[in-house]
């Protein structure tokens, strides 16, 4: 099975405005709504590819209620932990003659040790030896910098495997635990290793410091550029299908999940990141914090290169 657990999922709600303008008034054209926050939508990614997968997390009042219903319609199981405050709301707006997105996160509510013990021990009794678990995101206020951490050591003790997706402190101290595989992008590889990675070289060196520490697959992701991998078969360049790009939100999640999928069905690692990486290029056709179809996804994997560097 695959599990994913969002410790700080999010009603994204993204809003259209012709011209979006710092210190004025902006009228927005058009507005929807999303079920969001990373792991939730590797679990929507996965669904829509045909997958099985349970939804872990903290949800909290009528937004917390709104990422339960939309996930009972996809069909989605899951076994969240509600909390005492609300579960945020986070601000993505699409300008549309700049083409441009601006994400305001809010930071997300106050979890308490005892909120925090009851998920951890829903979490522990549910897993096995066999499941794949993704943890992705921000921590919501009041967690430790390494709850990831100590989480990551927990569930590998029982023999599953574990996929990280965040960003700043928890992913330093989650890199502690030995995750089975991460995917920093650029921007997060960057302020992990504190110096601006201006080349292929220098992603690909600091990528592999993360494998020599025993992290067993990298992925790097580069937005339009595709992703580096590292792993023991090699370092490889993925280049994305050229596509239409409507919003990127999700493109990572679509990344992850796509891959957790096909790796757990034991899929070779080159053919999951064909795969993977159609998909990403499927999710950012669409608006908002929509993720791929199953049916695209067929169609561009014909597209997508890869390059063996090493
Ligand atoms: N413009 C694009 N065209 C085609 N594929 C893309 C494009 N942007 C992103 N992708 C695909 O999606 C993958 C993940 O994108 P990106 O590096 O932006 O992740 P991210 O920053 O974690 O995204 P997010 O946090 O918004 O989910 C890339 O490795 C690539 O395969
Ligand atoms: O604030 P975090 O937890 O780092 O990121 C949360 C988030 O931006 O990530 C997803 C896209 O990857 C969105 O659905 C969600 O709003």
């Amino acid at each position: 099975m695959i599990i994913t657990l969002t410790l700080n999922p999010a009603v994204d709600k993204t809003v259209k405005i012709s011209k979006f303008t710092l210190g004025a008034l902006n009228r927005i054209k058009a507005v929807r709504k999303d079920a969001g926050g990373k792991g939730i939508n590797v679990s929507k990614v996965i669904s829509e590819l045909g997958g099985e997968t349970k939804a872990f997390g903290f949800i909290g009042g009528s937004s917390g209620g709104f990422i339960k219903e939309s996930l009972s319609k996809l069909n989605i199981y899951h076994n969240f932990t509600l909390v005492k405050d609300d579960t945020r709301t986070n601000l993505k707006i699409i300008d549309i003659n700049n083409k441009q997105e601006t994400e305001v996160n809010e930071p997300g509510p106050q979890i308490t040790n005892i909120e925090l013990c009851k998920l951890e021990k829903g979490l522990l009794d549910s897993i096995d030896q066999n499941d794949l678990i993704i943890m992705g995101g921000s921590l919501p206020q009041g967690l430790p910098q390494n709850t990831y951490a100590s989480l990551i050591e927990e569930v590998q003790s029982k023999g599953a495997k574990v996929i990280l997706d965040t960003s700043n402190k928890p992913l330093i101290e989650g890199l502690k635990a030995k995750p089975y595989l991460v995917k920093p992008n650029l921007d997060e590889l960057e302020t992990l290793f504190n110096k601006r990675l201006d080349s292929i070289d220098k992603i690909v060196e600091s990528g592999k410091k993360l494998y020599q520490q025993g992290i067993k697959i990298v992925v790097i992701s580069l937005g339009g550029e595709g992703s580096i991998v590292i792993s023991r078969e090699g370092v490889w360049k993925i280049r994305p299908p050229k596509v239409k790009v409507a919003s990127t939100i999700g493109a990572g999640d679509t990344l992850v999940g796509s891959l957790s999928l096909k790796l757990n069905e034991g899929v070779d690692l080159k053919e999951a990141l064909l795969y993977a990486t159609a998909a990403s290029a499927s999710t950012v056709t669409k608006a908002g914090t929509q993720i791929c179809s199953k049916e695209e996804v067929k169609n561009l994997v014909k597209e997508v290169k890869i390059e063996i560097l090493e």
